[in-house]
């Protein structure tokens, strides 16, 4: 480094050393990736590393880990392993919805989807027996799982295929097979508000294959988040599909533990049906062991406590307890589940998806074992991941662009509900525009943070806390929403004319639904009706002086005033649900009731006073 002369010479001798030396280490690291040393890591290494979920693989790290992982395996398959390595370099395996927009397309990729829905699969452990070394059955468990990668990434060749982030790490899937040979009963726990979106058929097909005793029963939690009426709609499906399903919930067992009770309307909805009703915790317990028991004895067995020679045999012992195990996507309420079942807190519970790591059993008697395992995102089509964050399995702090996930809520969420919920007012659709379309994700924060006076360090409104907080509220119940079964429309909305509404509207929720993506911001704001919409919605945004909560009310008057707003429509049968036969698939969406037409309105206005003022006057001339 060529320093210069006097003062500065030992600043900028220090300076050019410094840059020397990061070049230094760049060139080495650069080298040292060439030759390929970085993906060699020792398995020392890779033990010492926590176990982590692997979901997205935009990490290069985790690509390199990947492809380490590879090269250990094949070392005598290198054209493989360059195959596998290439494909985890340029992202094949992890793309993610960025569905078109064409009708077409979309038809074509429900075509394909519906073709490929056999592949797939949750990934299989290898045949395994006692006798084979830890090293061995590790090799063994690495070559199926990079195979079922594998697979996987030559399905996403098909360009009109869209994948779901799921999750990639051997290890936690090696956790759900431990749990899934422990059990006698599988419990596939799933969020009440949309059971399917988190129901894995592959893994009861798993199951079965595992041993055809087998049985999963859906645990549909939160439930107190469901109104009896749609619980009875989702009982008729569960039946009508013969899936073995309970209702619960964990939060309400927790309350009656705590010698609380939940202050819910659906909780207050007296239910002795037991199609319907929501389970307690002891009559849980009861039935839990009941199922389990039935299928122990449907294996007709033998000896207690035989340790099993080889996956195949273990079907054939009768295990000492009945064990339970509690598997299904992250935030489910598993833990939750677990923790009331105990009667004490033996897992953490918070709102953010992933955190329990490791599976764990618990003893609950003599009879009955339970065994909580990781959350696990199985690998599906269709979903956006902005449709994933919006319900709460991939974690709201990895998103790095909002208004996507911020539009699944939008367009779920009837707009008098958000208004309610958060006491804003959101523009009202133009003339030119259909009356029922949901509000866009930037006309949501733009209330949201104008109410909230949500400004950032730059000075315009602070849109990521605002997207934050309108998730977790939307995940965490605040704001209501849930889906009907496939097919089935709300009973409220029969004999209304709303057919148009129900169209339109749910023909738009679902294109912005499937096609968001990371990369759709843009397009989301494309949607937008027009620049002077926006221009006016900057307008009204005053970051001078008008953040205050004073003058947010004042400004919140102002606003309603100017766009001449009727006090919203009566709480709860405000809103409503539709079938959206649009796609054929049979996915329920949220649609809104028609907007009370203002324009109509003030036209009768103008006619009932301007008639008796014109024949006033024309009296008096
Ligand atoms: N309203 C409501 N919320 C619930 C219920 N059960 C769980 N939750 C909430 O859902 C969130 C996730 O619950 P957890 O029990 O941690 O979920 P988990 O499935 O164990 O999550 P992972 O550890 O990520 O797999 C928490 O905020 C809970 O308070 C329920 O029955 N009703």
């Amino acid at each position: 480094a060529g320093g210069g002369g006097g003062g500065g010479g030992k600043k900028d001798r220090g300076e050019g050393l410094g840059r020397a030396l990061v070049r230094q280490r760049n060139k080495q690291a650069l080298a040292a990736k060439a030759r390929g040393q970085q993906l060699v890591i020792s398995r020392r290494a890779q033990q010492a590393l926590p176990l982590e979920s692997v979901i997205e693989v935009s990490d290069i790290d985790a690509v390199l880990q990947r492809a380490a992982e590879e090269e250990l395996l094949h070392g005598d398959d290198a054209e493989g392993a360059a195959a596998l390595t290439a494909a985890l370099g340029s992202g094949l395996i992890d793309l993610d919805g960025t569905g078109d927009t064409e009708e077409e397309r979309r038809l074509l990729r429900e075509e394909q989807e519906a073709l490929h829905a056999d592949s797939l699969r949750v990934p299989r452990r290898p045949p395994w027996t006692a006798q084979m070394t830890t090293e061995e059955l590790d090799t063994n468990e690495k070559r199926a799982f990079l195979e079922w990668r594998r697979n996987l990434a030559r399905l996403q060749e098909n360009e009109e295929l869209v994948f779901t982030p799921f999750e990639k790490n051997l290890d936690i899937w090696r956790q759900l097979w431990r749990v899934l040979e422990r059990s006698d009963l599988l419990v596939m726990v799933v969020d009440s508000r949309n059971p399917l979106f988190y129901r894995c058929p592959d893994l009861e097909e798993y199951a079965q294959e595992i041993d055809e005793h087998k049985r999963t029963l859906l645990l549909v939690n939160k439930a107190d988040l469901l109104p009896l009426s749609v619980r009875r709609k989702w009982a008729d499906y569960f039946k009508q599909h013969d899936i073995l399903y309970l209702f619960w919930s964990a939060k309400a067992a927790t309350a009656v533990l705590e010698g609380k009770k939940l202050s819910s309307q659906t909780m207050e909805e007296s239910d002795t049906d037991l199609d319907t009703k929501i389970y307690g915790r002891e009559e849980l317990l009861v039935r839990l062991q009941g199922e389990a028991e039935y299928i122990v004895s449907q294996k007709g067995t033998s000896a207690v406590g035989e340790k099993p020679e080889s996956s195949s045999e273990s079907a054939l012992v009768r295990p000492k307890r009945v064990v339970v195990g509690f598997v299904g996507y992250p935030n489910v309420g598993k833990s939750s589940t677990i923790n009331a079942l105990v009667g004490e807190k033996k897992t953490g519970v918070t709102s953010t998806p992933g955190k329990t790591k490791h599976f764990q059993t618990l003893i609950i008697s003599e009879e009955l074992m339970l065994c909580d395992c990781p959350g696990l995102v199985f690998p599906s089509f269709s979903s956006s991941r902005h449709e994933m964050v919006a319900c709460g399995v991939l974690p709201i702090d990895r998103m790095t662009k909002h208004r996507g996930a911020i539009q699944v809520v939008a367009n779920r969420v009837p707009r008098n509900i958000l208004e309610q919920v958060y006491k804003i007012t959101l523009p009202k659709p133009k003339a030119y525009e259909e009356a029922s379309r949901p509000p866009t994700a930037a006309e949501l924060l733009m209330a949201y943070c104008t109410s909230r006076g949500h400004v950032s360090h730059a000075g315009l409104p602070d849109e990521t806390r605002a997207a934050r907080q309108i998730l977790k509220d939307y995940i965490d119940g605040k704001i209501p929403h849930f889906e009907l079964p496939p097919g089935e429309i709300d009973d409220e909305t029969d004999g209304e004319d709303n057919s148009d509404i129900e169209g339109s509207s749910t023909a738009a929720a679902d294109q912005s639904d499937d096609d968001a993506s990371d990369e759709d911001d843009e397009e989301i704001n494309r949607a937008e009706p027009n620049i002077s919409h926006a221009l006016n919605d900057l307008a009204s945004f005053d970051m001078h002086g008008q953040m205050t909560k004073g003058s947010t009310k004042k400004k919140k008057k102002e606003a309603s005033h100017k766009h001449h707003r009727k006090p919203q429509r009566k709480k709860d049968r405000s809103w409503r649900v539709g079938n959206d036969g649009a796609d054929g698939s049979g996915v329920i969406r949220v649609f809104q009731k028609p907007a009370v037409n203002l324009a109509a309105s003030s036209t009768s206005v103008v006619v009932i006073f301007s008639v008796p003022v014109f024949l006033a006057v024309h009296w008096l001339v």
